[in-house]
């Protein structure tokens, strides 16, 4: 409730004097009653309002004019009614405030959570602990919190009211309360336990329809529809059987507090007319009872509806915190050499300086008077003019991208092999390093844990003489462009995609990344070019067009550090050969790591490692490693051999 307290504080004064105003209706009724009409003398908290009668003319002229006396009880009903609304808005500003810094501290929350967690985590269960769950606690907090003040308000504030009435009555109107708390409390109990199975019912579904949904390609291709509506039925079952038995369990408590409370109403009226009769209780006495019973049985039964949604709460917030209690990613050794202040020209978050060379090109892109024209993109998709460009391309940047492995070991969380078993490579800046080995070798781990998405167990990883434990981890991914195996793009335009890469990067600048990326021409190709909005992790793109697109993401970051996880497969092979040729060519040219299978297209990168069960068994250049004897030479065999063949049975 914490920033909060200000609108919750006024939004009680508020309930306060609606309740109070509640109260004076009755009181001015019975006054009424037994001041004008009875000629009684007022007594007790009804004689106030009995002055209050004779200031506004007295006895007599109210017994003529009754209408003032229900004008009055109207008058004051309408008041209460103002403060009531304000009570309930101020309360919905306070709960919506709070459900949204909820929301967005646990949406941050999980984007800071280590790979490690994303790992088990269920999707479908996430989503509904930030959305369903989230509700159920605002909820509560807009109604009940209000609802919990009003009753002890009512309740405390009817208490001394009827007791200065009448003891004897007081103790008959409560009679069956206690019992009612004790049945409650039972309630709120068996609500909270099967509130959960609801809550863990609905989130096991709600998982359920997101993986489906995700992999409906799939679902068609394989014709799985039927199996699929057969997988949603179980968990759909499950949430509609725990749902029965919460409407059961509040039908039972409905029912029975219901009871309870018309048997008091019954109680109250059999035993106070019977006091009426034999002169112990004024009618106007006993009007106000039942009218205070009428107020009373509200907050009752609300007990029944404030414990159901306390319970619902409870194991909201207990599913939020479980989440909130995550520890974040930690950077162990941030000291102050892991931080260094931003030199004059970085965008301040770890990204190197724009170079001189790059300055120029920026504010040669305004084409100031006299200024030269920015030099040609580079286009390693049309040879002839890659071949122009590049001569026209800037000096290469002044990098900063060695890396040095030493003795890598590593073991995914629940596996028994490592994945990584002593793993140790010398990269220098600039250089293209290929890795290349079976599936399941360890590659892909190899770039997980130069992005630090993991920590290594054994070993040391140093990027440009620095541990890289003690490079925040903010730094490193933002000195680092990633292209992972499926890479996911936004259903944004294919310029707003682009930009993630970079967000002030020049116009040119995006059309460079992306001819070299080999994508330029595909975008012009679309109607809006650049500007076309693209479907759901970018559905209405090819497979390729979707790599080549996180590629020139990639590129235009600008990083010092380059990898690409398997980000070619979908790629033909002479367009791949062409990306890595201008990654190569680029200017600013990064330490670029590569995983592929086609090992022709590996052959344009300037060293290859070979990995296999999480070491590394060879390596050289594509040169020495097809001449010697061992995986490399066979893999390239049998990968010409059957291009051979492919090509030879394109001819025949
Ligand atoms: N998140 C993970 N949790 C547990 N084990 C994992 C995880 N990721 C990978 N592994 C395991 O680690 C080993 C290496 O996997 P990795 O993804 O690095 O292989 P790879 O060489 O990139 O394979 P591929 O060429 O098929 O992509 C495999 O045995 C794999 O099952």
């Amino acid at each position: 409730m914490r920033g909060q307290r200000m609108r919750y504080g006024i939004a009680l004064v508020c309930l306060a004097a609606a309740t109070g105003l509640n109260y004076l209706v009755p009181l001015v009724g019975a006054a009424a009653i037994d001041h004008a009409i009875d000629h009684k003398p007022a007594s007790g908290a009804s004689g106030l309002v009995a002055a209050t009668l004779d200031f506004l003319g007295g006895a007599e002229h109210l017994r003529a004019h009754l209408w003032l006396v229900i004008a009055a009880m109207v008058l004051v009903t309408a008041v209460s009614g103002v403060f009531s609304y304000l009570k309930g808005w101020l309360a919905a500003l306070a709960s919506d405030g709070i459900a949204r810094r909820l929301k967005d501290e646990l949406y941050d929350h999980l984007n800071h959570l280590p790979a490690r967690y994303h790992d088990r985590a269920d999707t479908g269960d996430l989503v509904q602990r930030c959305t369903s769950d989230v509700e159920t606690a605002r909820q509560f907090l807009a109604v009940q919190v209000m609802e919990i003040g009003n009753s002890l308000l009512l309740a405390g504030a009817a208490l001394p009211l009827m007791l200065s009435l009448s003891a004897p009555m007081t103790l008959v109107s409560f009679a069956l309360i206690p019992p009612l708390v004790i049945y409650s409390y039972i309630f709120f109990v068996r609500v909270r336990h099967v509130f959960k199975e609801v809550d863990e019912s609905e989130g096991a579904l709600t998982g359920v329809a997101q993986e489906n949904l995700t992999g409906i390609r799939v679902v068609r291709a394989f014709a799985r529809q039927d199996y699929e509506r057969a997988r949603f039925a179980v968990p759909n079952a499950a949430y509609r059987d725990a749902s029965l038995r919460m409407i059961r369990l509040m039908a039972w408590y409905w029912s029975l507090s219901d009871l309870f409370s018309f048997a008091q109403v019954g109680l109250t009226l059999l035993v106070g007319s019977w006091w009426v009769a034999t002169g112990g209780l004024t009618v106007g006495t006993l009007f106000a009872f039942i009218t205070y019973l009428g107020i009373m049985l509200w907050p009752v039964r609300q007990m029944g509806r404030i414990l159901t949604d306390l319970g619902k709460t409870t194991v909201s917030l207990g599913r939020i915190r479980e989440i909130l209690d995550e520890r974040r990613e930690q950077d162990h050794a941030a000291g102050p050499s892991a931080t260094p202040a931003p030199a004059p020209g970085s965008s301040g978050m770890g990204v190197p300086p724009m170079p001189a060379g790059d300055k120029d090109q920026a504010s040669s892109s305004k084409n100031p008077p006299g200024a030269a024209a920015p030099p040609a993109p580079l286009d390693p998709c049309r040879p002839p003019l890659a071949a122009s460009a590049r001569s026209a391309a800037a000096p290469p940047l002044p990098l900063t991208g060695r890396i040095r492995i030493r003795d890598l070991r590593y073991t995914h969380h629940g596996m028994a092999r490592p994945a990584l078993d002593g793993v140790s490579i010398d990269i220098e800046p600039g250089e293209t390093l290929a890795i290349i080995g079976p599936s399941g070798s360890g590659k892909s781990t190899l770039m997980h844990l130069l992005l630090r998405l993991y920590d290594y167990d054994e070993g040391g990883i140093e990027i440009d003489g620095r541990e890289l434990r003690a490079i925040p981890r903010k730094e490193i991914r933002a000195r680092t462009g990633v292209v992972m195996q499926e890479p996911f793009l936004y259903a944004r335009s294919l310029r707003e995609n682009l930009r993630l890469g970079r967000g002030d990067a020049p116009e040119h600048e995006i059309e460079e990344a992306a001819r070299a990326a080999c994508i330029h021409e595909s975008i012009t190709n679309f109607e809006k070019g650049y500007d076309t909005l693209i479907g759901e992790r970018g559905i209405t793109l090819s497979g390729g067009q979707r790599q080549r697109m996180a590629i020139a993401r990639a590129i235009l970051k600008r990083p010092p550090i380059l990898i690409l996880d398997d980000a070619l497969s979908a790629v033909d092979g002479e367009t791949e050969a062409l990306i890595i040729d201008a990654l190569r060519q680029r200017r600013g040219r990064s330490t670029t790591l590569v995983i592929a299978h086609r090992l022709s297209t590996l052959a344009h990168a300037d060293r290859v490692i070979v990995l296999d069960h999480g070491r590394v068994i060879q390596r050289g250049t594509h040169a020495d490693l097809a001449a010697r004897d061992g995986l490399y030479r066979r893999l390239w065999q049998i990968q010409t051999a059957i291009e051979e063949e492919f090509r030879a049975g394109a001819a025949g």
